[in-house]
């Protein structure tokens, strides 16, 4: 807001953000508008070449095409940072319409994995690759497909929330009347509407979640990669987050998260998977790997079991 004194004008440092923000998604509306008709240009023609001859040689399949139900495709995936070998040979199978949970003690290599999966962090090892397109060979054609909520996102908090959604949106080449549409759905399923106008700076740690989940979808992509989804969610937003994720599961997408909530993974999951150290030490369906016990007794298990505390008795007694 620019603040009159006598004839001049003083326009504060975040008025002259927000307008050059302002500038560059009106730039982004032209040019998602211009790659759309760009596209539909080339659709219409691959339409016109297809349509045509009836006796052509059948296109052969891809070698690493997924099966009809294969949306990720995990094989032999690692990442060394210095000795420490934070993921050390992962594989990962995941079909269409399902949710899959990765668990695993802090440091386990959990988001080192769904960094490498979804193209923000390179492997040493191992490929991955989405419905098709292998994710550091064709980079752009996996992005493209997937939903991501990284660990840690830093999101530009100087836009108000609306704006944040909205840029989400036309980054992704959605058409801005589309975009707008999205935005006050989503809002009012995660329960924003009232704070879309405010800066994301003054949101709480919820809402930047529930907001950097709302990007994530807002361009109904195949799987959605999210790393802790519900930390710091409070139980009736993490409620309906999870109805909002069965519903798209149900119509065909996929979810793969992380989560330290036992409980949470065997209500939502289809499957899971345990890793420990870098390496999966149990997957499959939820029954399947919790067996006979509770899914937090083969995790408590498999993580090696609780550690003695010991050595702290000076905090028994109270320094004043
Ligand atoms: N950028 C990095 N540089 C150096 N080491 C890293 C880096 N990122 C992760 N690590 C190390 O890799 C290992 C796996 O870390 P990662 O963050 O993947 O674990 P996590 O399972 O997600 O843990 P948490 O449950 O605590 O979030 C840890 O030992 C961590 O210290």
């Amino acid at each position: 807001m620019g603040v009159r004194v006598g004839t001049v004008v003083i326009v504060t440092k975040a008025d002259s953000i927000l307008a050059q923000f302002d500038e560059h998604i009106a730039k982004l509306e032209a040019d998602a508008a211009r790659e759309r008709r760009a596209l539909e240009a080339a659709l219409r023609k691959e339409k016109a070449v297809t349509a045509a001859p009836k006796d052509a040689p059948k296109a052969k399949r891809p070698k690493d095409a997924p099966t009809a139900e294969r949306i990720l495709e995990v094989r032999g995936l690692a990442k060394h940072f210095g000795d420490n070998a934070a993921v050390a040979g992962i594989d990962l199978e995941v079909d269409a319409g399902t949710i899959v949970g990765i668990v695993g003690p802090n440091g386990a290599g959990k988001t080192t994995t769904l960094s490498m999966i979804t193209g923000l962090l390179r492997p040493d090892a191992g490929t991955v690759v989405v419905h098709g397109a292998n994710v550091w060979e064709d980079p752009a054609a996996a992005k493209r497909q997937m939903g991501v909520l990284p660990d840690r996102l830093r999101l530009f908090d100087r836009l108000t929330g609306n704006q944040l959604l909205f840029y989400a949106g036309v980054l992704r080449g959605l058409p801005a009347d589309t975009v707008r549409e999205r935005v006050a759905q989503l809002a009012a399923s995660f329960g924003l509407e009232s704070a879309l106008s405010r800066l994301v700076a003054d949101y709480s740690a919820g809402m930047t979640k529930k907001l950097s989940l709302a990007a994530a979808l807002i361009h109904s992509p195949r799987l959605l990669v999210l790393d802790e989804p519900f930390e710091s969610v409070d139980p009736v937003s993490a409620a309906n987050i999870i109805e909002i994720l069965r519903k798209y599961v149900a119509a065909g997408g996929t979810v793969l998260l992380s989560s330290h909530s036992m409980d949470l993974i065997e209500r939502v999951c289809d499957s899971v998977a345990i890793i420990v150290d870098g390496v999966v030490l149990a997957s499959g369906t939820v029954a399947e790997v919790r067996g006979a016990g509770s899914l937090e007794d083969k995790f408590v298990e498999l993580a090696g079991g609780k550690s003695t505390v010991e050595g702290l008795e000076w905090l028994h007694s109270f320094s004043d």
